[in-house]
């Protein structure tokens, strides 16, 4: 693990303050040591001696005392207020990217490993910045000058430490390298923990209706420990490193100690330079040890801040950044000779797909399941780019658009409503903001759920809501947008005949463009043509 992740300071500004101001406070600390400990030890040495007035020098110490006081406080302040900012910094940053990378790069595990991250995974930077980048700088800093100012006094001494301190760096190089594949385990196993779990609560109900929720407790009991196990073995390795960082030291510390303490009873040191270095000598350790120490507490939150790096750095599909987009309205729509591949499946799951979408028609796509007709849907979306093939508009190909200026040009109804808790209204007024009560009732109206009021409560993921109002609602929410084109993933599953002969007519008066992935004979036919998805793609009028 290195020591200081350089894309930090590269991607968060606080980051770079931090280090700058850490740099000057660990500089006025390390002169502070050094000043304590020529006054503390020309006190003691004129109290044993009884012939100095040590009172200047006594208030001088108490000053020192307070300045140190004052440098921790401060170093406190600015780590805390680091930390928070670079926290949400990374936040902001990676959830964009996670966002720009879309719905298909978030499938699978990775939407809960991304919110594993982003909440209690980033949280751990905390004792990064508050304790261990500071003791970094204060290592950097201080023994450098203790060690030249206890060479004014005790060349021998200073040659002692000179030699026992790297022990301790090499030390900690050899603990830390066992420690990053404990923390990287650890925030594995909490990663399956948080997949595992919000799976069991939300296949609860399905679980309880098939008696197996009895079953998942084991199965949540073993994610757990296996946690637990990770958590307990960083653990032990933090302790145990700690124990033999903190024996070095002293070990090290009782070497100056003893050569000090001949060279005194044989006259070649005076009391008050043997005491300078004396209490100097734990101090050219100390923040070493201490680095030591925090660095367990701190690797957990370098292990987050490497995984925010990785979602950072996955890179976005080429998309160029053209604004003027074909009004799809007056434009044909089309996908030429068009193949993808998921990431991870050997099988495409379009081949060579050819569509032509003309502007105001109601288009159906059929085909047996797992087809790749909602794949369609993404790739004119953008949420996956073709391997082979080209969407194009008016002539220019669609990854020549800047993705939000093309998405304009879209209404999406995914296969699952994707609705959040609040009201109806509200989850309509996704689609359109500032749209009017009057606006959003004709949404809804059009969509043929007039029965809803506009302020019915929706839980999570839609819950409240019946399955088929869910839908609606999430039909609703497109309609209200004025994009020229609407996808549709199956928009009357769920719905009984004659809502769905109501949500058609619904979606014929709007006279917009119209493409929905239909598996139902009424929605088929309703539709001006319809298109079968399939290894062999036919045509039917
Ligand atoms: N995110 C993904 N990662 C990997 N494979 C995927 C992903 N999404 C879909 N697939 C695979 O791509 C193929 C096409 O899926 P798609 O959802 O487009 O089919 P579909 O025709 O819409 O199916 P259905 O009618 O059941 O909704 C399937 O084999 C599916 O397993």
């Amino acid at each position: 693990m290195k020591p200081l992740d350089p894309r930090l300071l590269r991607r968060a500004r606080a980051a770079r303050t931090f280090l700058a101001a850490s740099v000057l406070i660990g500089i006025a600390s390390g002169a502070l040591i050094i000043v304590q400990a020529m006054l503390l030890a020309k006190v003691i040495a004129g109290v044993v001696l009884q012939g100095a007035d040590v009172t200047s020098a006594a208030w001088a110490l108490a000053a020192v005392v307070a300045g140190r006081a004052v440098l921790l406080w401060c170093q406190e302040v600015v780590a805390q207020r680091s930390a928070a900012a670079v926290k949400s910094t990374l936040r902001r940053q990676t959830l964009e990217h996670a966002l720009k990378l879309g719905p298909v790069w978030l499938s699978g595990e990775r939407s809960s490993s991304l919110t594993t991250l982003l909440t209690k995974g980033l949280d751990d930077l905390d004792p990064y910045f508050a304790r261990y980048l500071p003791q970094l700088v204060l290592a950097a800093t201080v023994p450098a000058g203790v060690i030249g100012w206890m060479a004014t006094g005790d060349l021998i001494a200073a040659g002692t430490v000179v030699i026992t301190l790297p022990l301790i760096p090499i030390f900690m190089a050899l603990i830390g390298w066992a420690t990053q594949a404990h923390s990287r385990r650890r925030q594995r196993a909490l990663d399956r923990l948080a997949h595992h779990f919000t799976d069991v609560v939300t296949g609860l109900p399905t679980l309880k209706l098939f008696g197996r929720a009895r079953a998942q407790e084991a199965a949540v009991r073993r994610v757990t420990d296996r946690h637990r196990v990770a958590s307990m073995s960083s653990l032990r390795v933090a302790f145990l490193s700690s124990l033999a960082l903190e024996l070095l030291a002293s070990i090290s510390v009782a070497l100056v100690a003893v050569g000090v303490g001949l060279r005194l009873i044989e006259g070649h040191l005076g009391l008050e330079t043997a005491l300078m270095v004396l209490i100097l000598a734990p101090e050219a350790y100390l923040p070493l040890r201490q680095v030591g120490l925090h660095f367990h507490a701190s690797a957990d939150g370098v292990a987050a801040s490497e995984e925010a790096f990785r979602v950072l750095e996955t890179p976005l599909p080429e998309r160029g950044d053209r604004t003027d987009v074909p009004d799809l309205r007056t434009t044909n729509l089309q996908l030429y000779d068009v193949t993808v591949r998921y990431p991870g499946r050997d099988e495409p799951a379009l081949d060579g797909f050819d569509l032509e979408v003309r502007p105001g028609e109601v288009l159906a796509l059929t085909g047996p399941s797992g087809a790749g007709k909602s794949t369609v849907l993404a790739v004119l979306l953008g949420f996956i780019a073709p391997e082979r093939g080209v969407v194009v508009a008016g002539g220019s190909a669609a990854d020549e658009f800047e993705p939000s200026a093309w998405r304009r040009q879209f209404a999406w109804v995914p296969q699952r409503a994707g609705l959040r808790s609040g009201s109806v209204a509200d989850n309509v007024r996704l689609g359109q903001p500032e749209a009017s009560d009057d606006a959003v009732r004709l949404a809804l109206l059009a969509a043929g759920s007039s029965e809803l009021e506009l302020d019915k409560a929706v839980g999570e993921h839609g819950q409240l809501l019946s399955g088929g109002q869910q839908r609606r609602v999430a039909l609703a929410r497109a309609l209200v947008t004025d994009a020229p084109v609407l996808l549709l993933d199956e928009p009357t599953a769920g719905l009984d005949t004659d809502t769905e002969a109501a949500v058609i007519a619904g979606l014929r008066a709007t006279g917009r463009t119209v493409l929905m992935v239909a598996h139902r004979p009424a929605l088929i036919t309703a539709a001006d043509r319809s298109v079968v998805v399939g290894p062999r793609e036919l045509v039917l009028a």
